[in-house]
């Protein structure tokens, strides 16, 4: 026992810690004949699971029979026969992926009901030729009680029994006793009722987070199988199974409202890359694939938003108050000139004036159509005014609408007319608006940017098309196109074919013009840039039914406006207002699963409450469910992360521990970085990950002191981070992810180095499954001292 902890268990959990049974499973014997009857019992469930295996053979040879029939049958006949052809194509690769997802662990359990056959639970349902059950899919209805029941609630049940298996051999067994009026001695020698729990969260960590289906608690299955419809908030402390609770039920969902998600979709919002790495095996292996992971940073269609920034530049693009920034941005664009303008027309000159470009601007103001679209009735506006000043000065006198047309027309392809309109009206897409804007005072005054906000905000054009955007940046460029509206693809690609003279025009702008010139410039060649004319062939294609071959996901995933059939957001606590409001644009059935733990926001945009984030989109209607037992920390190195927790706010209270494993946490005062490789590779957990958690401001010193003296270990988040034995990151890398062993560097500026510096420390205390250290140069913060202090 650890100085600091004490064994606080779950409450009325059915599985509880090896030294904590409850009386009705602490029935165990350890005799030959036991021993022998175990192996009876073995070789019984080997039979039966080998008979499941041969079934799922026949199943996947019989479908992979009629793929190939299909595909056999070539490309042609009419569209209506090559469209379903293409469906049933679909349908059987479809089935034949979720065969093959299911290999590893096909049957995990086994329910005994009162007078009825024993049924048994996997990964998908298996039934015979007769139609009779063979295996229960975990998601049905019959299959719950081999989550919920307990003895005060048997369910009917009389023994739950765990599989365990290594392939496709039976390799234990692990039974829970519900009913203990029934058992019979051969019962008593299979006892070990927590055992498959504990053997899951007792493994090595991989660097992938792994399905938990053959132990899922009865806590976490009510927040799995609860209700569709709404939004259910899933608050709970670290390790409390959230995230992986959330990708089951995903998994659900999809199972139970199979063809309204199919249709729609299902998108899982993670806070990180790494973070959707680490998770992004668990619905394969439950047989689901069609879901779309991405991050905020990924929402909006075309942009890679992989640059970064202050947290105060962040914070002040996440605050509500960026629409009516993002409003303003446009209405500048919008512009009325100071000066009448000229628009040279070989001997002939036209005259804009004041008056009449307020009144086109007012028109189409009036429209409420968006602009790009709005700007179709400034551009009539300006044109008959325009047609009736030629006709003057053409000397027709009076004409009729027909020649006024053909006026207006000519006028229309003029480029000097199209010039004059462009600077008036332009049509804009989202990132040349908001390019822009950050990089212009001028512009972000007439927005209301205060000039500290400027100062935050300000940026130059990009040069090339390198890093530019960051996340915080992809709200507003949603807020943005919703303002702007869609540009006619037909503009588009016209716009495309003139770009070679575009770019010399931009050019020679570039050399002559001032400032706000320059920048225009550089929009008109935003504007005809390749990925615009792709997604704008995209959207036809799409449109033509060209794209059938894509699949939900990937339609969803390129489409700024798709309306999913259901969101879940993870690590919720760290979005932005102004990223939720793009969210909630994509679910306007707010049917969601928002899962997160307001202790551990760590962004300064992040949230501190659930209704404020909620309310404003739900009024109110929105259900929350609360996790309690933590699976991940044990005990000894809750006891450290519970006294941080008090600092983030003195009510809030950690979750309960479900392991003890009597390693203690330590720390250890040093005299420089040079110290650090040596303790790292002492610490180095042999087949399972060790993290270095460092403060943000120092993550590239820290990087380098670990990564030139200890062997295989890489600095940074990605794909590296969660294979290597050793990994340095910060907490925001760290956040949601779990590793063997934890060293925290530095633990005061980490408090020190952010207004949610205690929550900071918080995560990243609790991302231990083993062990936990703390290396520190200064003092000891207080708040470690009573458990960590000489
Ligand atoms: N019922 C269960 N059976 C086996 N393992 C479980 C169970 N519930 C949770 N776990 C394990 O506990 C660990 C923590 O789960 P998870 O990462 O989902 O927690 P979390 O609440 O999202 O944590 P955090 O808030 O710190 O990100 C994971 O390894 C997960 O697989």
């Amino acid at each position: 026992m650890s100085r600091c902890g004490s064994a606080i268990l779950g409450p009325c959990r059915h599985i509880k810690h090896k030294q904590q049974k409850s009386p009705e499973f602490q029935i165990t014997t350890n005799n030959n004949e036991a021993g022998a009857t175990r192996q009876i019992e073995l070789a019984k469930e080997q039979g039966y699971v080998t008979g499941l295996y041969e079934r799922l053979d026949l199943l996947r040879a019989r479908t992979q029979k009629q793929l190939d029939g299909v595909l056999a049958q070539g490309g042609g006949g009419t569209h209506q026969n090559r469209s379903e052809r293409d469906s049933f194509a679909g349908m059987y690769s479809e089935r034949l992926a979720r065969l093959w997802a299911v290999e590893n662990g096909l049957c995990f359990g086994r329910l005994d009901l009162t007078g009825e056959k024993p049924l048994y639970i996997g990964r998908l349902g298996l039934s015979d030729d007769d139609q009779a059950r063979l295996l229960i899919d975990w998601r049905a209805p019959v299959a719950q009680p081999f989550y919920r029941a307990t003895p005060a609630a048997p369910m009917g049940v009389t023994r739950r029994r765990h599989l365990q298996t290594r392939g496709r051999r039976v390799i234990g067994v692990d039974d829970d006793l519900l009913d203990l009026a029934r058992l019979t001695e051969a019962d008593r020698a299979t006892l070990n009722g927590e055992a498959a729990l504990l053997a899951a969260l007792d493994e090595k960590r991989t660097g992938r987070m792994r399905d938990i289906v053959a132990t899922i608690q009865a806590e976490q299955d009510r927040v799995i199988r609860s209700d569709l419809n709404g939004i259910l908030v899933v608050q709970g402390g670290p390790g409390t199974g959230k995230t992986v609770v959330a990708l089951h039920r995903a998994a659900y969902l999809l199972y139970t409202h199979r063809e309204r998600l199919a249709r729609r979709g299902v998108l899982i919002v993670g806070p990180n890359l790494t973070f959707l790495r680490y998770i992004e095996q668990v619905l394969p292996s439950l047989g689901e694939t069609d879901v779309l992971l991405s991050t905020v940073a990924e929402l909006y269609p075309g942009v890679t938003a992989k640059a970064r920034e202050s947290a105060e530049a962040a914070a002040i693009k996440g605050s509500l108050r960026m629409t009516g920034v993002v409003a303003k941005a446009v209405q500048d664009r919008q512009r009325v000139p100071l000066r009448p303008v000229d628009i040279e027309l070989g001997r002939y000159t036209l005259r804009l004036d004041q008056r009449t470009c307020e009144a086109a601007r007012n028109r189409a103001a009036r429209s409420r159509r968006p602009h790009n679209q709005a700007r179709s009735v400034f551009v009539r506006h300006i044109l008959n005014a325009l047609a009736k000043q030629a006709a003057k000065a053409l000397g027709r006198g009076m004409l009729d609408e027909g020649d006024l047309a053909d006026l207006r027309e000519d006028l229309r392809t003029e480029p000097a007319v199209k010039t004059a309109l462009n600077r008036l009206w332009p049509y804009l897409t989202p990132q040349q608006l908001l390019i822009g804007l950050f990089a212009s005072h001028e512009r972000m005054t007439y927005a209301g940017l205060s000039a500290n906000e400027r100062e935050a905000l300000f940026r130059q054009v990009p040069r090339g098309r390198g890093d530019f955007w960051t996340e915080a940046d992809v709200p507003l460029l949603d807020e943005a196109a919703e303002l702007l509206g869609d540009i006619d693809p037909g503009v588009l690609r016209a716009a495309a074919l003139h770009a070679e003279e575009e770019f010399a025009a931009a050019r020679r702008a570039e050399e002559t013009e001032r400032d706000s010139e320059l920048i225009y410039a550089r929009e008109v060649l935003e504007l005809t840039g390749m990925s615009d004319i792709m997604d704008a062939e995209r959207f036809a294609a799409r449109h033509r039914g060209d794209d059938v071959h894509l699949t939900t996901a990937e339609r969803a995933a390129a489409d700024r406006t798709w309306a999913y059939g259901h969101i879940i957001v993870d690590e919720a606590q760290e979005l932005s207002a102004m990223a939720w409001r793009m969210l909630m644009r994509r679910i306007p059935n707010r049917s969601m699963t928002i899962v997160g733990d307001i202790a551990q926001t760590g962004s300064v945009a992040g949230t501190g409450s659930w209704g404020q984030v909620l309310d404003p989109y739900a009024g109110g209607r929105w259900r929350e469910e609360t996790l309690t037992v933590n699976y991940r920390t044990p005990v000894e190195l809750m006891a450290v992360a519970a006294d941080v927790l008090r600092l983030v706010g003195p009510d809030l209270k950690a979750p309960e521990s479900v392991r003890e494993t009597g390693e203690h946490p330590w720390a250890r005062r040093i005299g420089g970085t040079r110290e650090l490789g040596p303790i790292v590779s002492g610490e180095i957990v042999e087949g399972g990950r060790l993290v270095v958690i460092v403060p943000a401001s120092r993550a590239a010193e820290f990087g380098r002191a670990v990564t030139s003296s200890v062997t295989g270990a890489v600095a940074g988040p990605g794909a590296d981070a969660l294979e290597a034995p050793v990994a340095v990151l910060t907490v925001a890398d760290a956040k949601g992810l779990e590793f063997d062993g934890v060293i925290v560097v530095e633990p005061r500026e980490i408090l020190d180095e952010s207004p949610r510096g205690a929550s900071d420390l918080y995560v990243a205390l609790t991302r231990a499954t083993r062990r936990l250290g703390v290396v520190h140069t200064g003092d000891l913060p207080a708040v470690l001292s009573r458990c960590l202090g000489e």
